[in-house]
């Protein structure tokens, strides 16, 4: 999966210019910067919803959006998306929340999904859940659900947008061995945008820092291997959570 050369924009606001990277089959992938710098964008535009104003988003080798409408659709069903507040229905159980895209994109019967709405929950520990509505959830358990619809039809690409959001560092600790373990047990591909940075060091073994002054990116490479060899003064601050240096500063 590759964007080439990609800007994206709202109008005429640029947000992101010159996007240029690859994500590796199998690699937990980190889209990484400060607050407004655009990461939910290139996000947005990965999983289909905006299309950049310039440039190629690579698929396999196919151009995503040179294809024709349901050429797309059938991209998309490869695709598993866990949005930042999980986005779960309130009036479906869990059960039900992860059953659907399974009802919506397949001739599976009743009984057939229930077996795999059971298989999901209980890769992420969440089958004694089943039956429970959304409010009556904590937050990492909502994660998880979410995490479970999201890996509904099997996905190869999966795209997580501030997954540990909201959560404390233990149930985030969790949560980033249950995404490891997905991609070490399925051979998922991720995509992740996060501010959490233990997160990041963790789990994110490649990634790309967006620069909001520029609007271009400024960085490549894992989380850690930025924190521990970029010299970009931004991408320095944000690995080592400083302020950056002001020039008058950097000048002593
Ligand atoms: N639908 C939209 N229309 C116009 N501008 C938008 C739209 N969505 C986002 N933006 C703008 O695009 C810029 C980047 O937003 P985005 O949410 O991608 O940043 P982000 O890096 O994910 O931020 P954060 O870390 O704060 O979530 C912001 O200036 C935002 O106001």
């Amino acid at each position: 999966m590759a964007l080439d050369g990609v800007t994206l924009a709202f109008g005429s606001k640029v947000i992101q210019q010159d996007v240029s990277f690859t994500v590796r089959r199998g690699s937990i992938f980190a889209v990484m910067g400060g607050s407004g710098c655009g990461k939910s964008t290139v996000l947005k535009s990965m999983i289909g919803l905006l299309r950049p104003r310039t440039g190629r988003y690579l698929v396999g080798d196919e151009d995503y959006w040179s294809a024709d409408d349901a050429h797309r659709v059938s991209v998309n069903r490869r695709f598993g998306v866990l949005f930042q507040s999980a986005a779960l229905w309130s009036s479906l159980t869990v059960g039900e929340n992860v059953a659907l895209p399974m009802q919506m994109f397949t001739q599976l019967d009743a009984a057939a999904i229930r077996r795999l709405v059971e298989l999901k929950l209980g890769l992420v520990g969440m089958l004694s859940a089943i039956d429970q509505y959304p409010a009556e959830l904590s937050g990492g358990m909502k994660k998880r659900a979410g995490l479970a619809r999201a890996m509904a039809l099997d996905p190869d690409i999966l795209f997580f947008d501030e997954p540990s959001a909201g959560l404390d560092p233990i149930t985030s600790a969790r949560l980033d061995e249950l995404i490891v373990n997905l991609r070490d047990g399925l051979g998922a591909t991720i995509v992740i945008v996060s501010h959490e940075l233990p997160s990041l060091f963790a789990i994110a073994d490649d990634g790309l820092f967006l620069d909001a002054q520029s609007h271009r990116p400024i960085a490549h490479g894992s989380p850690s291997w930025l924190r521990d060899h970029c010299d970009d003064p931004q991408v320095f601050a944000f690995m080592h959570r400083a302020r950056p240096e002001t020039p008058a500063e950097r000048h002593e």
